[in-house]
């Protein structure tokens, strides 16, 4: 019998880092989550528990607070792939590398004298998220954005669907289509403006939900991923994951009172769970892109 190491990979995962610039005393503060994982000629620590090749996680949890101290932090895209050119470049036994990045964002609080120097509130819950895979000399980059809740207060409908011995579910012409997008776009290469590129694509993700008229969750997806693909020629593909988040109207009739789709129940579980990939179709191929980057079709 022959049992053999399959793929492996290992590193420091969620290193909290907040940096602050102060090149001025108008402070600029990143707040990041990064995860790093190497991959290579580690058989021996494993088969062996021989440690000769094994770049300590506490080490890799060290090198992303130095390179934060010694780089300008810019995008997480730009840190991810110094990340990734470091341990690459640096160490023969290590062949390719994985760094997942999220950032937390966080904006000046506007006083009565206006945007403060050093002082932030927290954004919404949405995070921004890149991850940089690097395999011998090839790179690809897959960034995104989770938890970004959006609602409509009408604007949605959902009908037409099939009637069978075990539906409930009535056609509705007008209701609250509510979501928390995650979206993860892979680069087709590896020096676009990265956060000039998340900026656009957010606000394109935004106002495709704001302006399509919705006839299900599954075709508002496909046209947020159509247009970031039709506005921004450096994207290749986008993956969406989207929950419903469902909103029923109270029946208040037992009391005598009408609804005119002002009081809803918003419910927490079940929801409704619509994916979707989108593809550009001379895009060039995704390799190991999305290896390791969990939780799509
Ligand atoms: O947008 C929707 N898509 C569905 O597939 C679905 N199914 C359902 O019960 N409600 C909805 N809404």
């Amino acid at each position: 019998m022959a049992i053999r190491l399959g793929e492996n990979q290992y590193g420091k995962a969620e290193v909290r880092l907040v940096h602050v610039s102060r090149d001025s005393a108008r402070h600029i503060l990143r707040d990041l989550n990064v995860t790093t994982q190497l991959r290579g000629d580690f058989d021996a620590v494993h088969t062996e528990g021989d440690n000769a090749n094994c770049l300590a996680t506490d080490t890799q949890k060290n090198t992303v607070y130095l390179l934060a101290r010694e780089h300008r932090i810019g995008a997480i895209e730009d840190f991810a792939l110094l990340l990734a050119r470091h341990f690459v470049d640096g160490f023969d036994y290590v062949r390719g590398s994985r760094q997942e990045v999220e950032e937390y964002g966080w904006s000046r609080i506007t006083t009565a004298d206006g945007p403060h120097d050093h002082a932030f509130v927290r954004d919404g819950a949405e995070v921004r998220t890149t991850v940089v895979t690097r395999d011998g000399d090839r790179e690809w980059v897959v960034s995104g954005v989770r938890d970004l809740v959006l609602l409509k207060s009408t604007g949605s409908e959902f009908r037409g669907f099939p009637k069978t011995a075990y539906t409930t579910l009535a056609d509705t012409a007008d209701r609250i289509l509510a979501t928390s997008v995650t979206a993860r776009w892979r680069y087709a290469g590896t020096d676009a403006d990265w956060d000039a590129s998340y900026a656009a694509i957010r606000a394109t993700i935004l106002g495709t939900f704001a302006t399509t008229h919705s006839r299900a969750l599954q075709q508002t997806l496909y046209a947020i991923g159509r247009t970031v693909l039709e506005a921004r020629p450096e994207v290749a593909e986008i993956r969406l994951s989207a929950p419903n988040k469902h909103h029923f109207a109270v029946d208040l009739t037992p009391f005598g009172v009408d609804n005119p789709n002002e009081v809803f129940y918003a419910a927490d579980r079940p929801y409704g769970l619509i994916e979707a990939a989108v593809y550009r179709d001379d895009a060039p191929e995704a390799g190991r892109a999305w290896e390791s980057v969990p939780g799509f079709v």
